[in-house]
């Protein structure tokens, strides 16, 4: 770590630091306001007013037209998993999946569990921008599709699918249509009313709120199965005392994100472009993903013959945190399932690097890591280029 100044994070697609103003917000209902929510006394009826109150936040985040759409989960895997699982129990004579490539692992695990047990999974594929191909996606809707899932903008590119439309086709083809939201909520202006969306996953960590809670949207009249059986919470949708903390942290998370998302969105963009332009500037590297269509917080940069690995480590060690493209991957030394699907050739795959910025970044910090990663590739190259003389002398 850089002695003489705060640490760099340039990692919010992994997890965003939770607002001070939301951990004030948490903090009474784990000691004053600590009660049940289900308690039938003025404890548990503060607690269930204060969850009204983050159903409320968040389908104004959401544009949903009912608080009661909202079901309060354990954040956006188990969601994924609800929403997949209870379409496959409820939808009569509809036994497939329809999912794309590029899903987080939250939903393409259970997709592969599901088709290991003999549910057929339609698998569909992106381009070597990250877009899906439509027409397949059109083709994969049949009648005995149970529920299509895509996700609505990438975790590792940012790309961003056009899940309205998709979301039209799904209605069309009698089926219902899940979207993993995770990464748009927040970034990105939602409103549902105008959709035919049916359900929504997302999490409170990736907006500014507390890790282990999140939401399933659950459009008003579609069949639900739960996930979680057990007591009657969330009108029965999802089991268990509620994460009152929790859910409350979700709640200002969403009402700030609300607040700040049409500037944020602007300025956010403006400083991801400029890391972006500062980076491109050594050459010999690429941005991943669709540009036109983006997150304005990702920026995905692949280094040609370079390991990614290499930089994010030496970058780490300058106080400068960015990630290899999914957290959830890395260490495990596979290579990203979202850039082999997106048929990157290997040299320019290995040398990825996620940067991921927050309403938190600041333009010093931008300018700091552009200065960072062109010193620490410009060494990495010349580093190479030694080794290849010496290697042909
Ligand atoms: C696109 C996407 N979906 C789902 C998840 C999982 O959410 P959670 O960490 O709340 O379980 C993540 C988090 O990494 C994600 O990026
Ligand atoms: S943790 Fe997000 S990438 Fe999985």
């Amino acid at each position: 770590m850089s002695e003489n100044r705060a640490p760099i994070y340039l990692d919010n697609n992994a997890t965003t630091r939770t607002d001070p103003s939301v951990v004030q917000t948490m903090l009474p209902f784990f000691t004053e306001q600590f009660g049940n929510a289900s308690s039938a006394h003025a404890f548990g009826n503060e607690a269930a007013i204060a969850v009204r109150q983050a159903r409320r936040s968040l389908s104004g985040l959401l544009g949903s037209a009912y608080d009661h759409e909202i079901v309060f989960t354990s954040g956006g895997t188990e969601a994924n998993n609800a929403a997949i699982l209870s379409a496959l129990a409820t939808q009569e004579g509809r036994d497939e999946v329809v999912t794309t490539s590029v899903e987080h692992s939250a939903v393409l695990a259970l997709t592969e569990q599901l088709a290991a047990r003999g549910v057929k999974t339609r698998i569909i594929a992106v381009d070597a921008c990250g877009r899906l191909d439509i027409e397949a996606f059109r083709c994969a809707l049949g009648p005995r599709t149970a529920i299509a899932s895509v996700m609505w903008a990438n975790n590792e590119t940012g790309t961003i699918f056009p899940v309205k439309c998709l979301a039209g086709w799904t209605r069309e083809a009698g089926a219902l249509f899940h979207t993993d939201a995770v990464q748009a909520i927040g970034k990105v202006r939602l409103n549902l009313k105008d959709s035919t969306i049916d359900m929504l996953s997302l999490s409170a960590h990736k907006l500014h709120g507390p890790k282990g809670v999140g939401a399933l949207y659950l459009r008003k009249g579609t069949k639900f199965q739960p996930l979680i059986c057990g007591g009657s919470q969330e009108r029965g949708r999802r089991a268990g005392t509620e994460n009152i903390p929790g859910i409350v942290g979700l709640g200002k998370a969403a009402e700030l994100a609300a607040e700040r998302l049409e500037p944020e969105r602007i300025r956010i963009g403006a400083l991801r472009d400029r890391l972006e332009q500062g980076i491109l500037r050594n050459g010999e590297c690429v941005v991943l993903g669709d540009i036109r269509n983006r997150l304005a917080n990702t920026t995905n940069i692949a280094f040609d013959h370079l390991e990614g690995e290499a930089i994010a480590h030496r970058l780490n060690r300058a106080g400068i945190a960015v990630s290899l493209g999914s957290a959830c991957r890395s260490g495990s030394m596979q290579p990203s399932h979202v850039l082999r699907a997106m048929q990157v050739p290997a040299w320019r795959m290995h040398g990825a690097v996620r940067f991921s910025l927050s309403r938190e970044t600041s333009l010093a910090e931008v300018d700091e890591a552009v200065c960072a990663v062109s010193d620490i590739v410009t060494r990495m190259r010349a580093s190479s280029r030694a080794t290849v003389r010496e290697q042909t002398s």
